[in-house]
């Protein structure tokens, strides 16, 4: 697979701080991988989404976009458009008066020939299925809403890869089930996506999981790999989801089930289909 994201040894300090944040980091992301990032408060996850996004620069190491360094400022501007970055809270994004403003703002900013740029809205509009909402103002939205039209605010600039910090922590059920469906058609879309999140029902939509630990990768795999290793969740203070550990309980038992179920509702309708033994 095509490497899209190299991280090499980074490490980062804040100003003023008498430690650093990140310990010399090293990975690689390829494209089009969707990958979850956890650990617990003040391991460093938002520091290193926020290298990503070139706001801030490791203290030493080096980060590469399609082997671009992110520290070139030649490239800057250029990294920011292709690795879009989602804010837990998106309000302060908005600046539009309607969600086509918003969309076409970005879109004008970076000069995008008009036909495309109606070519583009569109099509995420529909693809995110944010078409009834176009002429809506983005403060009278909900806030799954709110987060979708930020993902749709990104998609028209055609990133590489979109970050998100902790975006669906101020949703509830049905809005974190609408933007985690709107990540998947962004994923379909051949997208890299970088998850921040405390949710690990949410991590199981993802590939890959990194877990990091006071400012150290501890693991990075399989999430139902990763949930397997009891101490690494205790270091981590991490409680592996409900739907994990009733497979893992089952198989103990000798039930095993044929492939994963990534969702409780999958769970219970597999079991509710098992054969009864009378
Ligand atoms: N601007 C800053 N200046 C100094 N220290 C900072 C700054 N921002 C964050 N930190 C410190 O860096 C450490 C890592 O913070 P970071 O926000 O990256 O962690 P996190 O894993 O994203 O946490 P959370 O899960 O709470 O969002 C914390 O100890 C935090 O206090």
């Amino acid at each position: 697979m095509t490497v899209l994201i190299d991280i090499q040894n980074v490490s980062f300090q804040y100003p003023h701080s008498s430690s650093p944040v990140l310990n010399e980091i090293s990975l690689q992301v390829s494209k089009g991988e969707w990958v979850a990032v956890a650990g617990r408060n003040g391991s460093g996850k938002s520091t290193l989404a926020r290298l990503l996004n070139a706001q801030l620069q490791p203290t030493s190491g080096a980060i590469y976009l399609a082997g671009e360094p992110m520290a070139d400022p030649a490239f800057e501007r250029n990294h920011r458009r292709r690795c879009g970055y989602v804010f837990q809270n998106p309000d302060h994004q908005f600046i539009g008066a309607t969600v086509w403003d918003d969309l076409a703002f970005g879109l004008e900013n970076h000069s995008i020939e008009r036909t495309e740029m109606v070519a583009r809205m569109n099509k995420y509009l529909k693809v995110l299925h944010l078409e009834d909402l176009v002429d809506k103002a983005p403060h009278q939205l909900s806030g799954g809403q709110k987060q979708r039209v930020g993902l749709a605010c990104m998609m028209v600039l055609e990133p590489d890869v979109i970050i998100l910090d902790e975006a669906t922590s101020m949703l509830d059920p049905k809005g974190r089930r609408d933007v985690m469906q709107a990540l998947t058609e962004i994923a379909n879309q051949g997208v890299t996506i970088i998850m921040i999140t405390h949710d690990m029902e949410e991590v199981l939509q993802a590939e890959r999981l990194l877990l990091i630990d006071q400012g150290r990768v501890v693991a990075d795999g399989d999430p139902f790999h990763v949930f397997e290793q009891n101490q690494l969740l205790e270091q981590t203070g991490l409680k592996r989801p409900f739907v994990v550990e009733l497979q893992q309980e089952l198989k103990r038992t000798g039930l095993q089930l044929e492939g994963r179920c990534y969702s409780e509702g999958e769970l219970v309708k597999r079991l509710c289909n098992l054969p009864l033994i009378k």
